[in-house]
């Protein structure tokens, strides 16, 4: 099958290599011409596990080609998909302005039938509009399908290549037969729906996932204070097959490029029809309170912050991603900031990224782990990166000018950490006792 991807972000570009990699003929799309001379060089402009290898095998196989020419791409193209951003705007809303200008360019360069589908996750109603737009610049037969997208960051490869399910959203039958063809080499589980379920259903996924996150959040919180261990709870929840186990981990809050936004849009897109979706309210205030239990177990273990050094290992949002799109980290390291001490911070993949979006003359740029936490009065751990999951906490405590562990991933062995001499503060779990040894 000829295939057009418009936007070569995390999801475009997975799409494009993934749908090559299964034997169609991919041309990627994007405005942005250092990307696609960067993609055209054999190089990839994001860290993905696993990508590069598989964009430059099938860009040598003639599978796979990068262009910033929109006619160039779609003119053989019998599927046309959209994966361009759709950020927030400051009311929380989703900005549709690229997906608008994409259906502008697509209608321009329209040479006959083909399948438009919408990857990108995008409000109820959007491939209506996007359906309108390119009749009103192209007159011929054409059809609109919504594809959502549920990679992951980080396994985005493997999860496109096995995904749980493929939701198709079309009005007719040549674009579900063409979307199944496509997919049925990844998996049996295709549902076909109407357009607006499946864009529904991208948001209500996410939302239930972030409602999982902040539920155990919370019941880690409680934990704290009556002193039981909030991964031995969701072991035991997730072994009930209605709850599964997957979502449980409790943390600093969920982050990412589109957690924090898509519920956030999909409140509005409720209020927009005067629905007061308070659960979903609860779930983003929750997800906001949880990143400063980081600076709550700072102050009780340091007291004041002012003057100190604080280490922090891990700024993107999760591991295996240089996204560091509303990654706790921002927020948390701002304010520490603001409370006078001075951050020392180090992560593997995501460090010129971060500084790029949030920099600041108190802020010590590390090039390794160990450097941060030398002489710092604490460590904080933001992300699960595997560098620190593996580090050794004897030279971790040796380090240290005070020995204090802030873990907001709940990295570490509880009989490790018992056996060293350091004052751990994890989520929702006991400490007591290894506060007493520190004291
Ligand atoms: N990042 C993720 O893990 C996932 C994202 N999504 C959704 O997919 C959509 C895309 O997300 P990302 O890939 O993260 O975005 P991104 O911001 O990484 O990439 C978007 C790309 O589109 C390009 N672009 C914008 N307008 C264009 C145009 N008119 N023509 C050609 N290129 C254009 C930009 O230059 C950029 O390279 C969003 O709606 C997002 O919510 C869905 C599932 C997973
Ligand atoms: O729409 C999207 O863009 C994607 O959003 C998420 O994927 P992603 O944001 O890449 O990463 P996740 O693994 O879901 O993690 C999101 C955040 O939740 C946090 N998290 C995740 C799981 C958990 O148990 N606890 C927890 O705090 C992570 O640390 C991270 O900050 C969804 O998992 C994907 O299905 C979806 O396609």
């Amino acid at each position: 099958m000829n295939i057009a991807v418009i936007g070569t972000g995390y999801v475009g570009l997975v799409s494009g290599v993934c749908y090559a990699e299964l034997g169609n003929r991919v041309y990627c799309v994007d405005k942005d011409p250092a990307k696609v001379e960067t993609l055209r060089a054999g190089g990839i402009p994001i860290y993905e596990p696993g990508l590069g290898d598989l964009s430059i095998r099938n860009a040598e196989a003639g599978r796979l080609s990068f262009t910033t020419d929109i006619s160039e791409a779609i003119i053989e193209a019998e599927l046309v998909i959209i994966a361009v951003g759709t950020p927030p705007l400051p009311g929380g809303e989703a900005d549709m302005r690229y997906i608008e200008a994409a259906a502008r360019e697509i209608g321009d360069a329209m040479n006959g039938y083909k399948v438009v589908c919408v990857k990108s996750t995008v409000p109820v109603g959007t491939n209506e509009r996007v359906k309108a737009i390119i009749a009103s610049r192209y007159t011929g037969a054409f059809d609109i399908a919504s594809l959502p997208e549920f990679l992951r960051e980080g396994t985005a490869v493997q999860d496109t290549m096995n995904p749980d399910r493929i939701i198709i959203g079309a009005d007719s039958v040549q674009a579900s037969d063409l979307l199944t063809e496509l997919h049925r080499p990844l998996t049996e589980q295709i549902i076909v729906t109407d357009i607006r379920s499946a864009e529904m259903i991208k948001y209500a996924s996410n939302a239930f996932l972030a409602t999982k996150i902040s539920f155990i959040n919370e019941i880690a919180n409680i934990c704290e204070k009556v002193g039981a261990d909030v991964t031995e709870v969701a072991k035991g929840m997730g072994l009930d097959k209605r709850i599964g186990a997957s979502f449980l981990k409790a943390g600093i809050g969920y982050g990412g490029s589109c957690f924090p936004k898509d519920t956030k849009a999909l409140i509005q897109i409720a209020g927009n029809v005067e629905y007061d979706f308070k659960l979903l309210k609860s779930v983003v205030e929750v997800n906001q309170m949880q990143r400063y239990s980081v600076i709550d177990k700072l102050y009780q273990s340091l007291g004041s912050l002012s003057g100190k050094q604080i280490a922090i290992w891990g700024l993107a949002f999760k591991p295996e991603t240089d996204d560091v799109r509303e990654a706790p980290a921002l927020e948390i390291i701002e304010r520490i900031i603001e409370l006078g001490a001075r951050p020392k911070v180090y992560d593997p993949i995501a460090m010129e990224n971060f500084r790029s979006m949030y920099d600041h003359p108190a802020i010590e740029w590390c090039t390794t782990a160990m450097e941060a936490v030398q002489d710092s009065h604490a460590l904080c751990l933001l992300t699960e990166w595997k560098e620190f999951t593996e580090a050794s906490l004897q030279e971790i405590e040796a380090a240290l000018a005070e020995p204090v562990l802030i873990d907001g991933r709940n990295v570490f062995d509880m009989a490790q950490v018992r056996d060293s001499g350091l004052a751990y503060y994890p989520v929702g779990r006991p400490v007591q006792y290894i506060e007493r040894q520190y004291v």
